[in-house]
């Protein structure tokens, strides 16, 4: 049976963990957490075993899902030695491919970003491999990734502090999004219910649209915009105030942030 052992049972880690449990067969979870309150929610909510140590074992897939300022704590207690063999997939926004290889003193390590569509099987996860990591092991991160969402891979790590923004944060964003629309239909006097029917049918429908279509998210929108009609009232107030450029900067600032984690990571390995 394959191992995956999640350290941190936090938010992500155990919404992974629950996307895991439901989409690939087969495997064996652990969590590793800090405080007794998350190994027990591993224990409770996942049934999986749940320990204070991290000990690896040779073929393990771990995957990293603790705050990345308690990285460089978490790395220095651990045995070079226990981690030879053990494929390390870091979801921690911002922290870098050398913190990582580095704080860790093994060349098997991706860094990656994913989000809470896990839970659900939805997550798009990237995966920026370290150019040492053998073929099995980004085979192996890929295999279980791929049971909870899309999986794509990217080679320059770069890509990695726009997807903390894009696929980490993007949920939050399309729920801030359709929590709005939601308000909106309640204000005009909609129930609660009746505006989450509308809200939700909004973003399945149109992701599934797109998604049959074969098409983009802006093949979708523009056919809406019937001159002279609603619609295109509503997306001219939108673009005056330049909303895309300001959700375009909202990213970019996540995106900044990710980066800052890492300078912050990489300055409490050096100390
Ligand atoms: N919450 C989200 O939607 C997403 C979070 N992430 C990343 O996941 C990581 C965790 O975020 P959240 O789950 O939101 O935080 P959280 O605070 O809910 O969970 C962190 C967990 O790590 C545990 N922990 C802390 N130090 C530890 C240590 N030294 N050893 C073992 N366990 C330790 C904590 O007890 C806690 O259970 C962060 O690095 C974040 O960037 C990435 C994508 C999405
Ligand atoms: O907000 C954060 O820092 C984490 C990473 C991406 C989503 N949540």
């Amino acid at each position: 049976m394959q191992r995956v052992v999640i350290v941190g049972a936090g938010r992500l880690g155990m919404v992974i963990g629950s996307g895991i449990k439901r989409g690939v067969p087969d495997v064996e979870l652990h969590f590793v957490d800090a405080t007794p309150e998350g190994r027990e929610r591993a224990r409770e909510r996942l049934r999986a075993e749940a320990a204070a140590a991290y000990e690896p074992a040779p073929g393990d897939l771990t995957l990293l899902t603790l705050p990345p300022q308690a990285f460089p704590g978490f790395a220095a207690g651990q045995d070079p030695h226990a981690v030879a063999g053990v494929t390390v997939v870091s979801l921690m926004a911002g922290v870098r491919l050398g913190a990582l290889t580095g704080g860790l003193r093994s060349r098997q390590v991706i860094r990656g970003m994913t989000n809470i569509a896990a839970q659900v099987g939805k997550a798009v996860t990237v995966l920026a491999p370290d150019p040492a990591v053998t073929t099995q092991g980004v085979a192996l991160a890929d295999k279980i990734l791929a049971g909870v969402g899309s999986v794509v891979k990217v080679a320059d790590e770069d890509a990695l502090d726009a997807a903390s923004a894009v696929v980490g944060g993007g949920t939050a964003l399309v729920a801030y999004f359709a929590d709005a629309l939601a308000e909106f239909a309640m204000a005009a006097g909609f129930s609660s219910a009746q505006a989450c029917t509308i809200a939700l049918g909004l973003l399945t429908g149109t992701a599934e649209l797109v998604e049959r279509l074969n098409a983009t998210p802006a093949d979708v929108y523009k056919p809406v915009l019937t001159p002279g009609g609603t619609t295109a009232e509503g997306f001219a107030l939108l673009q005056e105030t330049r909303w895309q450029d300001m959700l375009r900067a909202a990213l970019e600032k996540s995106a900044e942030r990710s980066r800052e984690i890492g300078g912050e990571v990489d300055g409490l390995l050096k100390n």
